[in-house]
């Protein structure tokens, strides 16, 4: 019996002003434990996966490895070697701490799970950079998956592609991750969209230890593709200066020690997202400008994670009056929230049992 585990860190994009370029890795995880007979079964005696899953999002997530999206990514990978279908009686147990569509990138862990685990069942040692290329054919802004992957504070870009490169890197979604139909056997159709080589490049930030993440959780989902829908298409010079030059700071800044909190509080802030999303978060702006390093001390800055609604504040000291007052400003919206605080963590791991 081969048996190994998969763990993929949650993570907060954008950090105020970097929107679909910075991203950080935090400590709570999406885990597979993974396990299959090592020996070849014979042809008539195939068994299909089952997966059984425990924690965030266990009500609604499938089950079924032709719709779930860690294993369709999988499916994906392995396609994309000429591996038709996963080894036979395949099991894997899911465990998630990560809540669906809050802003911590629950989706992205998802789908890097789902690339380690096609690299993992198919033997084929692909490198860092190869593993973001098939993640960056499923998620689409490298910031999220970026962090879920190689973990820490970290900035990326997706290279211009030439003509035909940029034809196969923008193929529906619908085409990369089918529907499987459960009975259609290994006969999948179409040959699935390779990825082009060497789309998403990244650099690792530094990271001062003493800085921690206030994860403020709202009681309420919302998706990425709504939280995206209402992003203009167009941004003023004005708006996109104020977002660079903060970004520029910002990544070296919660590189010192200490961190400097008049430097980081006005670093955080940002005009390319956060103004569109406050219609989808009610108490957005209040939080944000509320909340500061005068009224709270050990607060850095604070700022919309990911698509949101959650909140995240980066601080020293001081977690609870930020997360409590925080609260009740949420509250007079009519919104309850949990908070936690989170730890900075490494990337993502897979680990071989051995026996
Ligand atoms: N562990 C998982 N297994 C299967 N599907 C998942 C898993 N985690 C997330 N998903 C899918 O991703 C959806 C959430 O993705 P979405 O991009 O909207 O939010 P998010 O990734 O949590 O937030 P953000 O991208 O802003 O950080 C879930 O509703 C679910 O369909
Ligand atoms: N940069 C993305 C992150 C969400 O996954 C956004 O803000 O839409």
């Amino acid at each position: 019996m081969r048996v190994f585990t998969i763990k993929v860190p949650a993570t907060s994009a954008n950090i105020g002003p970097g929107f679909d370029v910075v991203g950080l890795s935090l400590s709570l995880s999406l885990t597979l434990t993974v396990s299959y007979p090592s020996s070849p079964t014979p042809e008539e005696s195939y068994v299909q996966p089952k997966i059984t899953y425990s924690g965030e999002g266990s009500s609604e997530v499938p089950l079924n490895a032709y719709q779930n999206l860690t294993t369709r990514v999988a499916l994906y990978v392995l396609r994309c070697h000429s591996i038709p279908r996963f080894p036979s009686n395949l099991s894997i147990h899911a465990h998630n701490e990560i809540p669906f569509g809050r802003g911590l990138g629950s989706s992205g862990a998802a789908v890097i799970a789902g690339v380690l685990l096609g690299n993992a069942l198919g033997n084929l040692s692909l490198p860092t950079s190869r593993l973001l290329d098939f993640a960056l054919m499923v998620e689409r802004h490298p910031d999220n998956v970026t962090a879920a992957l190689v973990g820490g504070f970290v900035g990326s870009y997706l290279k211009e592609l030439d003509e035909k490169d940029t034809e196969r890197a923008s193929v529906p979604l619908s085409e990369v991750l089918p529907e499987y139909p459960a009975d259609a056997g290994e006969d999948w159709g179409l040959n699935p969209p390779v990825p082009p080589f060497g789309i998403g490049h990244f650099v690792r930030f530094g990271w001062s230890e003493s800085i921690k993440a206030v994860a403020i959780v709202p009681r309420f989902e919302l998706s990425t593709a709504k939280a995206r829908g209402v992003l203009p298409t167009e941004y003023s010079r004005k708006d996109l200066v104020f977002n660079l030059q903060r970004l520029a700071v910002l990544t070296t800044a919660l590189a010192q020690t200490p961190p400097d909190p008049d430097l980081i509080y006005e670093a955080m802030k940002d005009r390319v997202h956060q103004p569109y999303r406050r219609t989808l978060i009610p108490g957005l702006p209040e939080v944000t400008s509320q909340i500061t390093p005068t009224t709270h001390p050990g607060l850095l800055g604070i700022c919309l994670s990911g698509a949101g609604p959650t909140i995240l504040a980066l601080a020293t000291t001081g977690f609870e009056a930020i997360a409590e007052d925080a609260r009740k400003i949420f509250q007079q919206q009519g919104i309850e929230i949990d908070w936690k605080v989170l730890e900075v963590t490494g990337g993502s791991t897979v680990v071989e049992e051995t026996s």
